[in-house]
């Protein structure tokens, strides 16, 4: 659905975008993390036909994005400030919306609702809460119904049962409808439960571009209950870390799991309990971009 090869982008003497490759997959939900500065939304910028690049590409279904109406049709964008009209309330801007997008759903609108009781569809949207205009643009943008939806850190602001009922509602879309979602936030917890992919980006480019499946099945946190000495494994495994409390030890090991444990099994009859444990995604960048060199803490917060 998106791919970006080699994407530059400068202001000025500075590289806000230094060769950004990416791909996302048709129903995908792809999370994009970064710190401030990063270059995440420049490349959202680029992604919504907002910014010309200065050199690589962008497809998106196939076709580059600038200037590209069709394209623009089917996806819906909200921005970390969402932008209304100065004077319009819910509704109208319902019509404008309408207006633009042939696949706007006006049924669902009712629909949806329920879903946001707070909003009074009748008042100026620019008098609503911070938050409430985030529910807003968020219920506009599902009733597009738009094959791409991009999301720039869309949950600031809103309650956490409020962030937790949009999550609900767009991973119900996205299972009926196989729509495409980009959402680039700083909450890696969050993202964890809704992501099936995640890249993170720093200095203007994505340094790790993975799906959750591969970062699961490719390290392991195993704990280890040692009757005499210390667990071994055989040399093809790359012990991360090891750590141990009395004699529990707690080992991230780069493989996958299953096979991590059997080894150390099979290695000596000293071994009590074997476990594996439930890695956090925090934790697996944590030994992940270890291995490629970068502190995780100057990355991701
Ligand atoms: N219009 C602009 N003119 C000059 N520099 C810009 C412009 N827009 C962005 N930049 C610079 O490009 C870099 C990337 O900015 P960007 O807003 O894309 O980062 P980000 O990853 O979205 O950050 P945050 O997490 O803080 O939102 C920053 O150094 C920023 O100062």
């Amino acid at each position: 659905m998106i791919e970006v090869n080699n994407l530059i982008k400068k202001f000025g003497d500075f590289r806000a975008l230094d060769g950004v490759n990416m791909h996302v997959a048709s129903g995908n939900i792809y999370g994009l993390v970064g710190p401030n500065g990063a270059g995440k939304s420049t490349l959202i910028r680029h992604l919504t036909g907002v910014y010309r690049q200065d050199a690589g590409e962008i497809f998106i279904d196939g076709a580059p994005v600038y200037e590209n109406k069709q394209v623009k049709a089917q996806m819906a964008y909200i921005p970390d400030e969402p932008f209304y009209f100065l004077q319009a309330d819910t509704l109208e801007m319902m019509r404008y919306f309408r207006g633009m997008y042939e696949s706007f759903d006006e049924k669902m609108f009712y629909r949806l609702q329920e879903f946001f009781p707070g909003i009074d569809m009748k008042r100026n949207i620019r008098r609503l809460s911070k938050g409430m205009q985030k529910q807003v643009a968020f219920w506009l943008a599902l009733c597009c119904r738009p094959k791409l939806l991009i999301l720039d850190e869309p949950l600031d602001g809103l309650d956490p049962v409020m962030r937790k009922q949009i999550w609900t509602i767009l991973m119900s879309e996205v299972a009926e409808r196989r729509t495409t979602v980009l959402v680039s936030s700083h909450n890696l917890r969050e993202l964890e439960d809704v992501c099936d992919h995640v890249g993170i980006m720093n200095h203007g480019k994505i340094i790790i571009e993975r799906s959750l499946f591969d970062l699961h099945g490719n390290i392991s946190k195993i704990q280890v209950a040692c009757q005499t000495g210390m667990p071994k494994l055989p040399k093809e495994f790359e012990v991360l870390h090891m750590s141990n409390s009395g004699r529990v030890y707690t080992m991230i090991v780069k493989g996958n799991p299953r096979e991590v444990a059997a080894a150390i099994q099979t290695e000596g009859d000293h071994l009590a309990i074997v476990d594996i444990l439930p890695l956090t995604l925090e934790e697996i960048f944590i030994y992940e971009m270890g291995g490629l060199g970068y502190e995780v803490k100057d990355i991701l917060f």
